[in-house]
């Protein structure tokens, strides 16, 4: 059997359909190959055939379809396919050149042609006389003859019954059997193809119902026969020795030993040509195919009959295979409504081992050689017997799919037997799987972005099988045992078709006559065709056969197939059904086998897939600007922390200070002068006047304020109505008397006076500790539902952004108060400041007196005696009733005047810092006395900073600004 060489053997594998026509192939014949039998070639009929016969007619270039073709391959091709080529028997070396662009496409307008014309030329069938037919035969409408057996109803040839399969409406709507598209075949068998092309005998004329019976009891099974044009070119429609061809009436007689007359649906005589044979034999079947029912077409015969020639052909003459690629897609372009998705497989039996043609790696010689992993067949409930694992392609074209073809047909053995150069070795099966579903609608409202149909998906598989022939027992030892496997599962199929009428079981299932099933696992071939051979689909056998003379010892071959024909066709009946939409959902390999629902599934879970990502990804984004805005904020509190610690460490130093400072004043004593209640009385004169600047204070700052005011009121209301320093006394020291102080009891008492200040700044201090624990707590608390509010705003959205100004302006608002707060800090260091300045003036001007004539001075002496002593005691008698201002001995009236100086600058430089001409400075100590100002300095400095003129022995001041302890 020939190979497939006519078919174009791509340069590379591609997965994507050529755009352009492809460069002839050079060499088809790099096969594995075994070596040629010392057989002359010329005694092959095959190589007789090769002769041109006087009435083959020569190809005519502007009459065929090629010649319209601007494909410089398929000119060349045509160039070669004119040097010498027998139409009967095609030349090898035009397959090699003739490109897969060359094969005829769909026709692109509609074209009505006379169909198979050359076919109606043929001479008639001539029926010997002595062989009467046995039915009455019909002849189709127009030039297009077919002949159908009535015994043998099925639904390829439209003769089934209706009920079982429908025929198809456009078959109906088309009694003629005659489309606008149609297959034009030119003389030189070149054609062009559609799949609305019909040529139903029975379509167009009607089945009479008296068939219809027989036509359920048969099913759907056709069966042909091609008969391959005698070596010598001879015509073997008529009658040849002891066998007569009528094509017409679909019948073969044989008049020799065992002889008798044989009918099948279709008898194709030497002159018709594949076009005419794929039409008859096999069109209807590959539309139902596409319907969604399975078909098998598979060619059977002995070797060198022409099973390859007719599944394969040549360019010029293309084959059932190709002519079934073409008319697939063509159906597809025809319906729109529905989507479709194509793959394809391609498996070769050899020796009983399954090899998977399309993995099949290439040598360096270029060969094709299989791999060596055997395929399994597997059964299942749904998809039958299936070979496991095996490639399948997914092709969107129809070159695409020759060349799919035609790279499985480079790796299929073949060799050169006795009958056939190139005869295949091997059974070879090609299987294409097609998926259907309905398309979405236009404007549907259903999921337009998943494309979900509301149906499910429909999978049908179209099995072509070019069988190796039959052949005796040849020398070579090892085409003797490719002879015997062939033969053995040849004998098998052969077994199972004879047994399939015998008997059945209580299923119905077929036995053999002993009740056992039949036995398809005997060989690999009845294995996998079991599911066709036992109903499960639409089946079409081509016998081939070669009429030769009874001194030809192949007679009893052509016989024994004739036999096998009539037999298959008796036997096997197909109740073929529909193939079931699936959903792909539904578990096991049914489901994960249609596709397209596998891919709709994938393309919805990829794209929820992308979902997720992208919503993690916006979760991220999200997440990391809540990160930057947190660490901000966590920054800025941290700042705020830092600065409020800072503050608090400064105010506890205060505070320490402030204590120190009390028990120093309590351990040295209070002098009984009133000067620091004067320099309070201005002090409190200038903060009750000051009092209504300080809007800018907080309301909470106010309160604690008002604490400090309110311990002062007292001092400065007195202070006020005293009319010093008028009604006041000055003392030697720079602290100056006033009288009314005594008068008024304990408020007089400048001990009592300092004391009751002390006490309120000590309050007010304390009140301060609480507010700032106060504020810290609130800080946190703040914190906290910001970073609440923050997470509650990731989680609404956009609410983050229009909440965050609030927290900025708490944080805002509590920088103020911390800073209010500062600034009544530094006021309360510059009073306790003045307040120990002036209490080491008075001790020290108490000294001074002491120390230079206690004896002049009586009253101060009683006051600083007093001071000691318990009030009421002689200190405070003395002095109330003492109505007059004590004057100073004369020889310090010198000292009298600079000592007024002193207590005047220090109520002075109180009055200031009272008023904030130094809020923003810090006192230069270096200048004694006076009051500088530091532009650059911090306000914690400042705050800090020590009235270091009117102290005499300043404290130094630390960079925190505290004072050390
Ligand atoms: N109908 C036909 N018209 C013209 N040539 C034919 C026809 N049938 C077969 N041939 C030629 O006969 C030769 C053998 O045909 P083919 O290889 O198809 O036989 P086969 O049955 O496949 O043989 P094998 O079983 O050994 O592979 C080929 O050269 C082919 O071109």
């Amino acid at each position: 059997m020939a190979s497939m060489s006519a078919l174009p053997q791509p340069s590379r594998p591609s997965s994507n359909p050529p755009t352009s026509s492809l460069p002839p192939i050079p060499n088809p014949k790099a096969r594995k190959s075994t070596p040629a039998p010392d057989t002359p070639r010329a005694a092959s009929p095959y190589q007789l055939s090769k002769l041109r016969t006087p009435s083959s007619p020569k190809p005519s270039l502007a009459r065929s379809p090629l010649s319209s073709s601007n494909s410089t391959s398929n000119l060349s091709a045509i160039r070669s396919a004119s040097s010498g080529r027998t139409p009967g028997s095609p030349d090898k070396s035009l397959r090699r050149t003739i490109s897969i662009a060359s094969f005829p496409q769909p026709p692109k307008a509609a074209s009505r042609s006379s169909t198979a014309s050359s076919v109606s030329g043929i001479p008639g069938t001539v029926t010997p006389a002595s062989v009467k037919p046995k039915r009455s035969s019909r002849l189709s409408t127009g030039t297009t003859s077919s002949y159908r057996s009535s015994k043998t109803p099925s639904l390829l040839n439209g003769s089934a019954d209706g009920n079982s399969i429908l025929a198809d409406p456009r078959d109906l709507a088309n009694p003629e059997g005659s489309p606008s598209h149609s297959r034009s075949s030119s003389a030189q068998g070149s054609v062009s193809t559609s799949a609305t092309t019909f040529e139903d005998a029975d379509d167009a004329t009607g089945m009479s119902k008296s068939n219809t019976k027989q036509k359920e009891a048969k099913g759907n099974v056709l069966v042909s026969v091609r008969v391959r044009p005698d070596a010598n070119g001879g015509d073997m429609s008529r009658t040849q020795g002891e066998w007569s061809v009528d094509g017409r009436q679909g019948l073969i007689s044989y008049r020799g030993k065992e002889g008798g007359d044989y009918y099948y649906d279709n008898v194709f005589t030497s002159h018709e040509n594949n076009a005419k044979v794929y039409d008859s034999a096999a069109k209807r079947l590959v539309r139902r195919v596409m319907e969604g029912y399975h078909g098998t077409v598979f060619a059977y015969g002995m070797t060198g009959t022409g099973k390859t020639f007719s599944m394969q052909g040549t360019a010029t003459s293309p084959g059932v295979i190709p002519l079934a690629i073409t008319d697939i897609f063509s159906f597809i372009r025809e319906t729109p409504h529905r989507e479709f998705l194509l793959r394809v497989s391609y498996l070769e039996i050899y020796n009983e081992k399954i090899h998977d043609l399309l993995s099949a790696s290439t040598n360096g010689a270029g060969a094709g050689v299989p791999q060596q992993e055997e395929i399994k067949l597997r059964e299942d409930s749904k998809r039958g017997v299936y070979a496991t694992p095996l490639k399948e392609e997914i092709v969107q074209s129809p070159t695409q799919l020759l060349r799919v073809i035609a790279r499985g047909d480079h790796a299929r053995r073949t060799s050169s037997t006795q009958f056939n150069s190139r005869s295949s070795r091997s059974h070879a099966v090609v299987q294409i799987v097609v998926e259907s579903r309905e398309r979405v609608p236009a404007g549907s409202s259903q999921d337009k972005r998943s494309g979900i149909a509301p149906g499910g998906v429909r999978v049908s598989t179209l099995s072509l099988i070019d069988l190796a022939g039959s052949e005796r027992a040849a020398d070579d030892k090892e085409r003797r045992t490719e002879g015997a496997h062939i033969n053995k599962s040849l004998l098998t199929l052969g077994n199972i078709i004879s047994k399939l009428s015998e008997s059945k079981d209580k299923q119905g299932n077929p036995t053999d006559k002993d009740g056992r099933h039949l036995p398809y696992r005997d060989s690999k071939l009845t294995r996998l065709l079991q599911s066709a051979l036992s109903g499960g689909s639409l089946v079409s056998i081509l016998c081939t056969v070669q009429m030769v003379s009874s001194i030809n010892a192949n007679s009893g071959e052509t016989l024994n197939t004739l036999k096998f024909a009539a037999r298959a066709k008796n036997s096997i009946v197909s109740h073929a059904k529909k193939a079931e939409e699936t959903y792909g959902s539904g578990g096991g390999d049914s489901g994960s086998r249609v596709l397209l629902e596998r891919y709709r599934m994938e393309i919805q879970a990829l794209r929820g897939q992308l979902d997720t990502q992208a919503k993690a990804q916006a979760e991220k984004e999200m997440k990391w600007d809540e990160q930057q805005f947190e660490k901000e904020a966590q920054a800025r509190h941290e700042e705020q922390v830092l600065e409020m610690q800072l503050a608090r460490t400064a105010l506890k130093e205060r505070i320490e200070h402030l204590n120190r400072l009390i028990l120093s004043s309590k351990s040295t004593g209070v002098n009984s002068h009133g000067s620091l209640s004067a320099a309070f009385g201005r002090l409190s004169r200038m903060s009750a006047t000051e009092s209504g600047t300080r809007s800018l204070r907080s309301s909470a700052s106010q309160s604690t304020l008002g604490a400090a005011h309110s311990s002062i009121r007292p001092i400065s209301f007195m202070s006020v109505n005293s009319n010093e320093p008028s009604g006041g006394m000055l003392f030697p020291n720079g602290s100056f008397c006033n009288d009314e102080d005594d008068d008024l009891g304990e408020f007089g008492d400048g001990k009592a006076s300092l004391q009751r200040q002390v006490t309120a700044l000590q309050a007010d201090l304390g009140d301060k500790n609480r507010y700032i624990s106060t504020l810290e707590r609130r800080l946190l608390q703040a914190r906290r539902s910001s970073h609440s509010r923050m997470s509650m705003g990731v989680k609404s959205g956009n609410a983050t952004i229009s909440e965050h100004p609030d927290v900025m302006a708490l944080v805002r608002e509590k920088d103020m108060e911390i800073n209010e707060l500062r600034i009544q800090l530094d006021d309360k260091d510059r009073m306790l400041a003045a307040l120990r300045s002036a209490a080491r003036h008075r001790d020290l001007a108490a000294v001074t007196n002491e120390s230079q004539s206690p004896e002049l001075n009586p009253q101060a002496e009683a006051a600083i005696s007093g001071r000691n002593s318990p009030p009421g005691t002689s200190g405070t008698t003395e002095k109330a009733a003492s109505p007059e201002p004590v004057l100073l001995p004369t020889r310090l009236g010198v000292k009298e005047e600079d000592r007024g100086k002193n207590m005047d600058e220090v109520s002075r430089m109180l009055d200031e810092m009272i008023q904030g001409r130094v809020g923003s400075g810090h006192f230069d100590k270096s200048a004694i006395g006076n009051v500088h100002t530091a532009s650059n300095d911090s306000r914690r400095v400042s705050s800090s900073a020590e009235v270091a003129g009117l102290n005499p022995t300043p404290l130094p001041v630390d960079v925190a600004g505290s004072p050390p302890t």
